[in-house]
């Protein structure tokens, strides 16, 4: 089997591409400005969504059974600043990218695995949440990622597209980046056992409660939905239970032989943020098999020691 992932230089990119090399697969990685060389076994392709025609030659190029578009803008918080490249880079690229395979010779044999996010239903779905509660997204983001599933269901229904589009909850691991809430917090802690700063974290609003994958469980969910998955179906990635981000801090802490103080800082909240939610991966469960397999403790963990090897590079 034949991959393209998009965005593949980015956080999952590297995680799904690593899945599935060793899965088999020969995996092809697209990237706006394609690095040099990038990990062992991905071949690299140069794509630039603002030309359809150069999309296109790509994909007749590489001719892959499936392509994990996974490139985009992936932060709430950023989106409320940058609407319009949030809008650019998420559903514009996403349209440019569906009108080429439209328009190319794979246009019945390839399969999309479009990515979207729990964000997409926002505020009033009823716990847990399943794939077909109300929508009502109340960030940029979320509205976002909610206009790109909508839009490539339309390629499936409108032009029979094999099309599956995922709504990943919030999802973690080794290497994200910073903006993100575990990152944010394990280097700070990390920085304070350094001695490198005070020993004083700063966070924004900890009563909010999310449902979180380790990025490895969420990448082996994106492969076995191109495997297994039925087109033209909307499927939830989520462990099935909710922790307050609060709890995320006291496990982080936990980590540390320091004593550490904590400051709320309201900088650091958001315009709108829903307080709780969570989602149910029952039909994803059913259609492939899927099970979370690390815990959390186990994520957080593995995000404490990512940075504190970094930190001595
Ligand atoms: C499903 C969704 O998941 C992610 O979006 P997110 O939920 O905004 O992720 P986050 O890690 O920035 O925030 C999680 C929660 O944590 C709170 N929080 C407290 N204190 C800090 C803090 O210091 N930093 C950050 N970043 N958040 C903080 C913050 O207010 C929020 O309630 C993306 O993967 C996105 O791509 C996606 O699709």
């Amino acid at each position: 089997m034949k991959a393209l992932i998009t965005g593949v230089s980015g956080f999952v990119g590297r995680y799904l591409a690593q899945n599935l090399l060793d899965n088999g697969y020969e995996v092809w990685g697209g990237s706006r400005n394609c690095p040099p060389s990038f990990m062992d076994g991905v071949k690299l392709v140069e794509l630039n969504f603002t030309s359809q025609e150069s999309v296109m030659e790509v994909l007749e190029d590489v001719m892959p059974d499936v392509v994990f578009h996974l490139s985009g803008q992936s932060s709430v918080r950023y989106s409320w600043d940058h609407i319009e490249e949030t809008f650019e880079s998420n559903l514009m690229d996403s349209i440019a990218l569906l009108e080429a395979i439209k328009n190319s010779s794979l246009k019945d044999k390839i399969r999309v695995i479009s990515i979207g996010s729990s964000e997409e239903y926002g505020l009033g779905a009823e716990l847990p949440i399943k794939e077909d509660a109300v929508t009502n997204p109340i960030n940029p983001y979320g509205l976002s990622k909610l206009s790109i599933g909508k839009i490539a269901l339309l390629y499936h229904t409108l032009h029979g597209m094999d099309i599956i589009h995922v709504r990943a909850f919030n999802h973690i691991g080794p290497g994200q980046m910073l903006g993100f809430v575990t990152s944010d917090f394990a280097k700070q802690v990390v920085d304070i056992e350094n001695g490198d700063v005070e020993p004083t974290i700063y966070v924004g609003d900890l009563s909010s409660k999310r449902d979180f994958t380790d990025v490895r469980d969420i990448v082996e969910a994106y492969r076995l939905l191109y495997e297994k998955g039925i087109a033209g179906q909307i499927y939830n990635i989520c462990s099935g239970v909710c922790i307050s981000i609060e709890d995320i801090l006291g496990i982080l802490l936990s980590f540390s032989s320091k004593p550490i103080k904590v400051i709320i800082d309201e900088n650091k909240f958001r315009p709108n943020n829903v307080k709780e939610y969570y989602g149910s991966n029952e039909k994803l469960r059913t259609a492939t098999g899927w099970e979370p397999s690390i815990s959390i403790k186990q994520s957080l963990f593995d995000i404490y020691h990512y940075w504190k090897q970094s930190s001595h590079k």
